[in-house]
This record gives C-alpha cells, sequence and structure tokens, in this order.
C-alpha cells in the first residue's frame, strides 16, 4: 500500500507519528511536508496530497491539521478525491466500507496520539463493501459531473 501524508503545522507532530506507524505496517510513504512546526498554510499540502491520489501516484491518502477541517474542505475540492475527517475509529471504518473515501482527515489538535494511530489502523483494515454503497458512490460521482456553474 502506498500513501501520501501531509500536514500543517498543528499536525506536524502527530504526521511524523503516523508516519512511523505506517512505515512499521510496511505501507510506503510519500510525505508531501510539511516539515516542522513553523506555521505555514494547510490548503498547500491538502493539494499535493490530493493530486497525487487523484493521479493513482498512491492509492490513499492521509491529511492532518488542527481539526482536520481545512484539509477536508480543501481536499474535496480536487474531482475523483474523497476526503473523511474522522474521529473515532468508526467513522474511519465505515468512510471505506460505505463511502469508499480515499483520504483520511485527522485533527492533530483534537486527538490523541493513540487515539490517531486506533483510527488510521482502522481506516488501513477496511475496505469498500459496494452492493447499495456503490449506487450512493456512483451519485456522489455524477453529481461532480453536473455541478459545474
Ligand atoms: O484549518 C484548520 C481549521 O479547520 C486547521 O485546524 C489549521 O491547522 C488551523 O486553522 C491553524 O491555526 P493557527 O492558529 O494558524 O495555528
Amino acid at each position: 500500500m502506498k500513501i501520501a501524508i501531509g500536514s500543517d503545522h498543528a499536525g506536524y507532530l502527530l504526521k511524523e507519528k503516523i508516519k512511523d506507524f505506517l512505515l512499521s505496517k510496511g505501507c510506503q510513504v510519500v510525505d508531501v511536508g510539511t516539515n516542522s512546526t513553523a506555521s505555514t498554510d494547510y490548503p498547500i499540502f491538502a493539494r499535493e496530497v490530493a493530486l497525487a491520489v487523484q493521479r493513482g501516484e498512491v492509492q490513499q491518502g492521509i491529511l492532518i491539521c488542527g481539526t482536520g477541517i481545512g484539509m477536508c474542505i480543501t481536499a474535496n475540492k480536487f474531482k475523483g478525491v474523497y476526503a473523511a475527517l474522522c474521529t473515532n475509529e468508526y467513522m474511519a471504518k465505515v468512510s471505506r466500507q460505505h463511502n469508499n473515501a480515499n483520504i483520511l482527515c485527522l485533527g492533530g489538535r483534537v486527538l490523541g496520539d493513540a487515539l490517531a494511530i486506533s483510527i488510521v489502523e482502522a481506516w488501513l483494515s477496511a475496505d469498500f463493501e459496494g452492493g447499495r454503497h456503490e449506487r450512493r458512490v456512483s451519485l456522489i460521482k455524477s453529481m461532480e459531473e453536473d455541478s459545474k456553474p
């Protein structure tokens, strides 16, 4: 599994922890930054991860800012990207099983490290279930096509 990961300053420390966890699980990790706790702007990193997913360079992405909200809003501007902000393991599992989300967004100022890692583990373990969910995801995709002003 190849995963792109990015954060702003508020997510940087958690990003490093999650990166170590992913590597320990045998994942290939593409880290797009940021590389310190110096203040920066989350859309820069959301864009990099979203493009990597959109282009098929990685299977999935993980984005971390203070709340995860700014990352999620930005990533979902990219066609073919379905980013989910998750605050517990159940949301992470269902965002894969039902929504086929391809980017997980986390809040570095919201989650403790142990819960965040547990959420990532739940995300990695779950797969899209298809069936009735396929119909709903297809509806989202058709709305993507229709949503041009
Ligand atoms: O986008 C966000 C809020 O939805 C993120 O949490 C940012 O990390 C946050 O806004 C950064 O805030 P700061 O005061 O500039 O550290």
